[in-house]
């Protein structure tokens, strides 16, 4: 039998734009997702029977047919059954650190684990855009996590290019335990009440160019210029979010009113919002004045920053 320990990482959006609709349902988007420090372990073990079994310790997480996790195996035994008769099933363990519905991938990168690690495990010699390609199947976020990095994502999200790296930038994470925003919903009502201002034929691609302004963080991110990162954050997602859940508005302000933070942003369709912080002792000090400022029970901070990878293997028996 055989086994593979995988670091799967989250990721925040520090620039989420919606350009148009899409004849699928899904929005045309333009996106800067960059991986971050904190992480969940997945760990994948051969099993006889031609069975996938989760287990995952975090309450809110299914261990069913519904856990990504479990769907990316899944995929890949349909996929490619004669590998699943010739290694067996696979026992899926995740160990959850990253908040759950969050807007931090939480669920992307457990999948994005599973497709590495069987890839692994079942000797299939996969390339890179190949996992890729298999986890837009499965969520749109997928491949970004499968890559990992700094990145530009179009399309649905699922179209990256790489960006260079940001490695040295801390990040402060807040998010209500009890708070979980749809990202279904959230797609749904900026569509209604923004839905106007899209570009009508998302294969314009003059239209597409003009309608986007990511320019200026490209810019900063190839300028390794933190400050005007921080300043460039953009999120079209808070316009609907900020305003039905007060909470998230309210922590919003809060860490736009610390001293040491660069600059604040929902993450993904939220709830969580981060900051981005020159240094881990700042980090440290936002972290303490935000737990004294909102003093509740239900708020749960983390200190992390940018990382450079994406899944990563950490041991193999
Ligand atoms: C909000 C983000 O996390 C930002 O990175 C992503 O855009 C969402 O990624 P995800 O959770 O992997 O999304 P999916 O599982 O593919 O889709 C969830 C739901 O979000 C909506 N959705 C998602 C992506 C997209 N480009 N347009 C959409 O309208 C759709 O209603 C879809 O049913
Ligand atoms: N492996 C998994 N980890 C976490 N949640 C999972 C997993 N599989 C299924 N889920 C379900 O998916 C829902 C969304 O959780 P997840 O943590 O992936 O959200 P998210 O961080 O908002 O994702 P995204 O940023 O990609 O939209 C949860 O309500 C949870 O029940």
């Amino acid at each position: 039998m055989r086994s593979y320990t995988l670091i799967a990482p989250a990721k925040i959006n520090l620039y989420l734009e919606i350009i148009g609709d899409r004849a699928d349902g899904y929005h045309e988007l333009v996106m800067i997702l960059q991986s971050i420090d904190l992480a969940d372990q997945i760990e994948l073990h051969s099993i006889d029977s031609e069975t996938i079994r989760v287990h995952c310790d975090h309450p809110q997480v299914p261990t069913d047919k519904s856990n990504l996790a479990y769907r990316a195996a899944e995929l890949m035994a349909t996929q490619f059954p004669e590998a699943f008769r010739k290694y067996g099933g696979v026992e899926i363990t995740v160990n959850k650190h990253i908040p759950v519905a969050a807007g931090l991938a939480g669920g992307s990168t457990n999948a994005a684990a599973v497709l590495v690690g069987i890839d692994l495990l079942w000797n299939l010699g996969l390339t890179q855009s190949e996992l890729e390609e298999l986890g837009a199947s499965l969520g749109s976020d997928v491949p970004f996590c499968v890559a990992g990095g700094t990145a530009i994502a179009t399309g649905r999200g699922e179209q990256l290019s790489p960006l260079p790296s940001l490695d040295t930038i801390y990040i402060v994470l807040a998010k209500y335990r009890s708070l979980e925003v749809s990202t279904a919903w959230a797609y749904k009502t900026y569509r209604q009440q923004f839905g106007n201002t899209y570009i009508r034929n998302t294969e314009d691609l003059a239209a597409r160019a003009a309608a986007v302004h990511s320019g200026g963080i490209v810019k900063a991110i190839f300028d390794k210029d933190t400050a005007e990162i921080a300043q460039k954050l953009h999120n079209d997602l808070e316009r609907v979010v900020l305003p039905a859940y007060p909470q998230v508005l309210h922590l919003r302000e809060v860490f736009a009113n610390q001293a040491g933070v660069l600059g604040t942003m929902m993450s993904g369709s939220g709830p969580t919002v981060f900051a981005l912080v020159e240094s881990f002792q700042q980090a440290e000090a936002v972290k303490l004045n935000i737990t004294e400022a909102i003093s509740s029970e239900d708020l749960e901070l983390f200190v992390t920053r940018m990382t450079t990878h994406g899944i990563q293997i950490v041991s193999s028996v």
